[in-house]
């Protein structure tokens, strides 16, 4: 029901898995489209034991479970656009991938999450060939980070130059559109590159020194997510989502003992008393 004189915000829904710590996954992705004036809704894969300090287990639920929570949301509020992120076994993958199709939910980001930031594994190792050839062929745009572009593609980035045939190697496995996330290559500028198959492109930020990233690839995939929410095309939705994770680098803290996130409130307001 609309109440007289309220207009419905686009749409958002993140499928992954829950961070305990609030600075990646699920969380992240919630408070991504909040701060970009999206309503986010959630579709829980697992639930992971985590803090600053890294992954200490995850529990998966159900498949039947994370394709109810995608049907519920797609066949009442409408899904302006979607993202993934830790799908963590192939039987999720499945089933996501059976729900997405059937309830024709696009546009697609898929973020190919394999491990946290810490190196603990998000990913059960048989789940890799189903990421593959079940969820990527479904994705307007897939998001590797270095590593995941190793383990999707055996390619080995250690310069800018490598990132263009590591993204031609990733089209060929099915996404419409590939964004090679630099993040962890030394440099000046942190570097991303999209491909679309015929065309690259190049979206540049100054590197900001900090251990504190926690979360910067959930957060920049849900801002592009968001984006599409919003009507905008793949080029125009990265280049909203860059800028919103260059602030939330650049607004990034430490929190606990280890890996602190990124700051999800770098365009929230300051609470009154702050400012
Ligand atoms: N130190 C940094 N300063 C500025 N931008 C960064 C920094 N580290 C990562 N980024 C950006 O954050 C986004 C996430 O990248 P990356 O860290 O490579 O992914 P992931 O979090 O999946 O490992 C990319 O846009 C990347 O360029
Ligand atoms: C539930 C969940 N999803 C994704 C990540 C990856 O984020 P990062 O690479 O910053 O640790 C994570 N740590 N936890």
């Amino acid at each position: 029901m609309t109440l007289p004189g309220t207009v419905q915000p686009p749409t958002a829904l993140t499928i992954a898995g829950s961070d305990s710590g609030g600075g990646a996954g699920a969380q992240a992705d919630l408070k991504t489209f909040l701060s970009c004036h999206v309503h986010g809704m959630s579709a829980i894969t697992a639930v992971t034991v985590q803090n600053s300090l890294g992954v200490t287990g995850f529990y998966e639920l159900p498949p039947q479970a994370v394709a109810e929570q995608i049907e519920s949301v797609a066949t009442d509020i409408g899904v302006g656009a979607a993202k993934t992120g830790m799908l963590a076994s192939a039987a999720i993958m499945d089933a996501v991938a059976e729900a997405v199709r059937r309830l024709k939910v696009t546009p697609l980001v898929v973020d190919p999450v394999a491990a946290s930031q810490h190196g603990d594994p998000l990913l059960r190792p048989d789940a890799l060939s189903a990421l593959r050839k079940v969820i990527l062929p479904l994705a307007t745009l897939v998001t590797p980070n270095l590593g995941e572009v190793r383990l999707l593609t055996g390619l080995e980035v250690r310069e800018r130059a490598d990132m263009d045939e590591a993204a031609k190697a990733l089209h060929a496995l099915g996404p419409q559109w590939v964004l090679v996330k630099g993040g962890h290559l030394p440099g000046g500028d942190a570097v991303d590159v999209l491909y679309d198959g015929s065309t690259f492109a190049e979206f540049a930020a100054p590197r900001r020194t900090t251990e504190h990233t926690h979360g910067s690839g959930d957060t920049l995939a849900a801002a592009i997510t968001a984006g599409l929410a919003r009507g905008l095309d793949v080029p125009a939705a990265v280049e909203l989502g860059k800028a919103f994770i260059t602030g939330a680098v650049a607004g990034s803290f430490p929190l606990g003992a280890g890996l602190g996130p990124v700051g999800h409130f770098w365009r929230v307001k300051p609470w009154p008393a702050q400012a």
